[in-house]
């Protein structure tokens, strides 16, 4: 028996992707055309557990039946809702009016399934990744989502089991290795060669300055280079250059149109090395070493780090890998990490040219996945930096955040006022030598309800000053973040945008071409409703105001981090 639900709205062709709009059940490989080219979703019970499958009713963008009992009260937010077929695309409705030079695509990652057979997921971050895309072609919305072919998914779907390690999730033993006392062992042989990492990409996607799109997440044995149109997965991205000896690097290099950055921490002897790859080459070179300055066994995590024309920081949260949590089979509510504030916060800043330290200071603690953006300021005038500031989303040297991101507590609070503060961190990292930097609120949290995170700036602003942060905010009570915020840093003015009920994802900034004014083009976000639906966001990046929308026929899931791909 299956659930049927008719994908409403969508009959229009893609002119040259599509003759008509395509859905695929999520792992019905027997599915044929036929089944392909009618505007239905079938929800395979083969992989699907039956929770998820009446999920996928109130998925569907109809309005929520009638509340019965406290946990329909509670009802699951389609935000913390498995996606319910593989692939999907059509053209959206568009309501409003999308700028004429908006043409390329926006390619949204993150985790979307949360479920195998009847094993629900623990955390956000242990979510197949899901990748949604939308193509702005002279005003019309040409839409998407499709499932990552991860080694990690596939091997799911073949074996109905979780196969690899996940963010918070371990495979189970096989019955062979339950009584050999020396799988334990081989369990850490495969942890520290990676071959039991999972390559599950579902954190960023970038598209390097020649052209190609990759997905990744914190391991790094393997990231997925993947197409836009059609949507889907090309294969693998294998690094040239020896360094994946290294279970796992930063979630977010930083790209531009010649090269990438990124780090990638040593477990073994704490510390970071800082790498660039030329566009064009798989191979990455070590720029420099940095040590770690606590005395802790883990270096400190590292989601995202930060540049400047000149320099590379480097952040040594006191958030640190735990190699005693990565070998538990059962997560800490810290999962792979420790909190180790007695052994130092600390800031390293490397030449881009040299690899040298320059500067290495000790700060406050923090706890942060993204930085925002970095600068050099020449405070004196004579032409030389004498300081670098950097921003970062900044949950209050609290690491609740992190469990907060459970599944069961997102699906669970909804609607309490339950999630912990945050701020925009400011880091002042004097090059005089100095021995300590300062962290500072950069604007009155309150302004933008005690929530930040999910950032992206003007990307022409990227290591230099700069004035506008756009993110998620809060509007009170929420357990999530629930509204879009544009917080000016030199006025110290928030602008918010929320509608009853949402959960939005990151707001992405697309720069208009031409403009001469940092906020001069226009934020796009992907919106999940209360109601089980969803749709895409476009606000006017100055004004902050919308000027157009599309909706989905079906509901998507929260996502994390995009990218644009300019159409040539
Ligand atoms: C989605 C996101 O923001 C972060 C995802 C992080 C992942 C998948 C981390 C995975 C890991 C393992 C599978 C084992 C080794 C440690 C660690 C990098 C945390
Ligand atoms: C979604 C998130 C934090 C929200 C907190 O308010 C962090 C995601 C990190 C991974 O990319
Ligand atoms: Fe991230």
């Amino acid at each position: 028996m299956a659930s049927l639900i008719t994908a409403k709205a969508i009959m229009m062709s893609h002119h040259h992707v599509l003759s008509s709009t395509r859905i695929t059940t999520l792992c019905s490989d027997k599915a044929n055309d036929n089944q392909q080219r009618k505007t239905k979703l079938h929800i395979s019970h083969r992989f699907f557990s039956r929770r998820t499958i009446s999920a996928a009713v109130i998925n569907s963008a109809s309005p929520v039946p009638k509340k019965e009992t406290v946990e329909d009260e509670r009802r699951c937010h389609v935000a913390w809702t498995s996606v319910q077929q593989e692939k999907w695309e059509g053209e959206l409705t568009v309501q409003g009016k999308i700028p004429t030079w908006l043409n390329g695509t926006y390619l949204r990652n993150g985790p979307g399934l949360w479920n195998i057979g009847d094993h629900d997921f623990r955390h956000l971050f242990d979510g197949y990744s899901t990748l949604v895309k939308l193509e702005f072609d002279d005003g019309r919305i040409f839409s998407g989502h499709r499932l990552l072919e991860s080694d990690a998914y596939q091997a799911a779907k073949k074996h109905k089991k979780l196969c690899y390690r996940e963010f918070s999730e371990t495979p189970k033993p096989s019955r062979s290795n339950f009584k050999n006392p020396f799988s334990g062992v081989g369990e850490i042989v495969k942890l520290f060669s990676g071959e039991s990492l999972t390559d599950n990409a579902n954190t960023g996607v970038i598209r390097l300055g020649d052209g190609r799109v990759m997905c990744l997440t914190e391991t790094q044995k393997v990231s997925i280079l993947v197409d836009h149109d059609p949507l889907e997965t090309i294969g693998k991205f294998k690094y040239d250059d020896g360094l994946c000896d290294h279970m796992i690097h930063s979630a977010h290099p930083i790209v531009t149109e010649t090269e990438m950055w990124t780090l990638i921490p040593d477990l073994v002897k704490p510390g970071y090395r800082v790498v660039r790859m030329e566009a064009g080459s798989n191979k990455r070179e070590v720029v420099g070493r940095v040590k770690c300055r606590s005395g802790s066994w883990g270096p400190g995590w590292v989601h995202s780090f930060a540049v400047t024309e000149n320099y590379v920081l480097i952040p040594e949260m006191p958030l640190r890998y735990s190699v005693r949590n990565l070998l538990r089979a059962e997560p800490t509510a810290l999962y792979k990490f420790e909190w180790c504030p007695n052994d130092g916060a600390f800031v390293h800043v490397m030449s881009k040219l040299t690899g040298e330290i320059v500067a290495s200071v000790e700060v406050p603690a923090y706890v942060t996945f993204h930085f925002i953006n970095a600068y050099e300021e020449d405070e004196t005038g004579d032409g030389k930096a004498t300081v670098i500031i950097a921003d970062c989303c900044e949950h209050n040297a609290d690491t609740r955040i992190l469990d907060m991101l459970r599944l069961h507590t997102l699906r669970s609070s909804y609607g309490d006022d339950v999630l912990p503060d945050a701020r925009i961190g400011r880091f002042r990292i004097p090059l005089d030598g100095s021995k300590y930097g300062k962290l500072e609120t950069a604007v009155e949290a309150e302004k933008h309800g005690r929530a930040m995170d999910m950032c992206s700036i003007n990307p022409l602003y990227l290591g230099l000053k700069y004035r506008y942060v756009y993110a998620c905010g809060a509007k009170r009570p929420c357990n999530f973040p629930n509204a879009l915020t544009k917080v000016d840093i030199v006025e110290k003015k928030v602008k918010i945008w929320h509608e009853h009920g949402i959960i939005p994802s990151e707001p992405f900034f697309v720069p208009r071409p031409g403009a001469t004014h940092e906020d001069d083009g226009v934020v796009i976000s992907i919106v999940s409703e209360e109601n089980g639906g969803s749709y895409a966001i476009l606000l006017d990046g100055s004004s902050f105001e919308e000027i157009a929308r599309a909706k989905f026929p079906y509901g998507l899931p929260y996502g994390l981090h995009g990218c644009w791909i300019p159409k040539h």
